[in-house]
C-alpha cells in the first residue's frame, strides 16, 4: 500500500440510488458505507446487477434520470461533498479532481474526431496550459500500455481495436492528473495476458502518482493481483469489506465464500471450484425486508427473513451478516472517527 499524504481520501456515507420503475422508484444502491483509504486501490466486485456502475457515478455525481441519488453523501479530500457539486464546480471536478473509466468506454469516444483531438478538447476544456506536456504525457502512457501513441493518437475510434478503445480510455482518465480515478470494468475486452499488464501498468501509475484508485470488475481472481482493499456488493449493498488478503484468504460473509469458491485459482483447488447457485436479484425481486442475500445462503437463519443485518466491524474489516453478529467473537457496531 502506498500511503501517501498527497492521496485524497474517500468517504462515502449512508448512499441510496433509486431508479424509477414502473414499479416506483426502486434502489439499485442502498445506505452504503465505503471508505477509500488514501493511497490505496480499492477493488469493488459483485454479480451484474448488484449495484457497482451506480456507486462508481455516484462518486462524479453522475446517476442520470431515471436515476436518482436519493441520500447520502460522498466526501473527497479537496473538493467536499460530490453530491452538493453542480453546474461548472461539477464539470472542472470530473476529469482534473476525480478521473474516470466508464463501462462503455469503448463505445463513449467521438467516432467524428481523432483521438489526439479528444485529448486536446478535454485539455482545453480544463484549461490546461502546456497542451504539448498532455500529449507527451498521454503518448507515454499508450506506450507503457504497449501500443504506439502517435498513431492512436492520430486514429480515429473505429481504426481501433475493442481492447485498444479501452486501453485509450485509461490514457483520458489518467491525462489530466486527477488524484482520484474510478475505473469501471477497465480490462473486459482484453485478453487474460493484457487483462494482467493493464492492471500491472495501473498499479504502477498509481504508486508513482499517489492516486487513490476504484477499480470495478466482475472478476475478483484479477482484481486480487492489484488491489489493496475489496468491496464485495450484493443487492445494493456492501456487504463485505477490508483488506483483500484477509477477506480472500478468510472471507466473512457468505456471500464473498460463494464468489471466492467459484474460482478455482483464488480458493487453490479445482475440485472444489463450484459456481455459486441461484441468481443475484434485480430491482424488481429485491426483498423489500430481510437480507437481500437470505434465498442464496447456506447459513440462513430465522431472523434473516424480516431483519436487515447490520455492518459490523472486526479489525478492519466489516461484513454484514446476522451470522457474524450471533458469533461468539467479539463484535462492535459500525463506527466512524
Ligand atoms: N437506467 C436504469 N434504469 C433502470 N434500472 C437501472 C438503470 N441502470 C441500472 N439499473 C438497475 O440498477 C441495478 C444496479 O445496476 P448497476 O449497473 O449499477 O449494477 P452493476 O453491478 O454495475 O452491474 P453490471 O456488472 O452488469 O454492470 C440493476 O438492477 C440494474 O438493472
Amino acid at each position: 500500500m502506498t500511503t501517501d499524504s498527497t492521496a485524497p481520501g474517500v468517504r462515502i456515507r449512508d448512499l441510496t440510488v433509486v431508479y424509477k420503475t414502473p414499479a416506483g422508484e426502486l434502489p439499485a444502491v442502498s445506505g452504503v458505507d465505503l471508505t477509500l483509504t488514501p493511497g490505496t486501490i480499492t477493488g469493488i466486485v459483485g454479480e451484474s446487477g448488484s449495484g457497482k456502475s451506480t456507486l462508481a457515478l455516484s462518486l462524479l455525481n453522475a446517476v442520470q434520470p431515471p436515476g436518482r441519488i436519493a441520500k447520502g453523501s460522498v466526501e473527497i479530500d479537496g473538493l467536499g461533498d460530490v453530491l452538493t457539486l453542480g453546474g461548472e464546480d461539477l464539470r472542472r471536478a470530473r476529469g482534473r479532481q476525480v478521473g474516470y473509466v466508464f463501462q462503455a468506454a469503448q463505445n463513449s469516444l467521438n467516432p467524428l474526431k481523432s483521438i489526439g483531438k479528444q485529448l486536446l478538447d478535454l485539455g482545453r476544456s480544463h484549461d490546461v496550459a502546456d497542451l504539448r506536456a498532455l500529449v507527451r504525457d498521454a503518448k507515454d502512457l499508450l506506450a507503457r500500455m504497449g501500443m504506439d501513441g502517435a498513431r492512436v493518437l492520430d486514429s480515429h475510434q473505429h481504426e481501433l481495436s475493442g481492447g485498444m478503445r479501452q486501453r485509450v480510455g485509461i490514457m483520458l482518465a489518467l491525462a489530466l492528473n486527477a488524484k482520484v480515478v474510478v475505473l469501471d470494468e477497465p480490462t473486459t475486452a482484453l485478453d487474460m495476458i493484457t487483462q494482467a499488464t493493464i492492471l500491472r501498468i495501473i498499479r504502477e501509475i498509481h504508486e508513482e502518482r499517489s492516486l487513490t484508485t476504484l477499480i470495478i470488475t466482475h472478476d475478483v481472481g484479477a482484481v486480487a493481483e492489484v488491489a489493496d482493499d475489496l468491496a464485495v456488493m450484493y443487492g445494493g449493498r456492501v456487504v463485505e469489506h477490508g483488506p483483500i488478503n484477509e477477506v480472500i484468504g478468510a472471507p466473512a460473509h457468505p456471500y464473498t465464500r460463494g464468489l471466492i469458491r467459484a474460482i478455482p485459482r483464488l480458493s487453490g483447488d479445482i475440485s472444489l471450484a463450484r459456481a455459486l447457485p441461484g441468481r443475484p436479484p434485480t430491482l424488481g425481486t429485491l426483498p423489500v425486508a430481510g437480507c437481500v442475500f437470505r434465498e442464496r445462503c447456506d447459513t440462513r437463519m430465522e431472523v434473516c427473513e424480516t431483519a436487515e443485518p447490520a455492518a459490523v466491524v472486526r479489525g478492519g474489516r466489516t461484513a454484514a451478516c446476522h451470522a457474524l453478529e450471533h458469533s461468539p467473537a467479539p463484535v462492535r457496531r459500525k463506527e466512524y472517527a
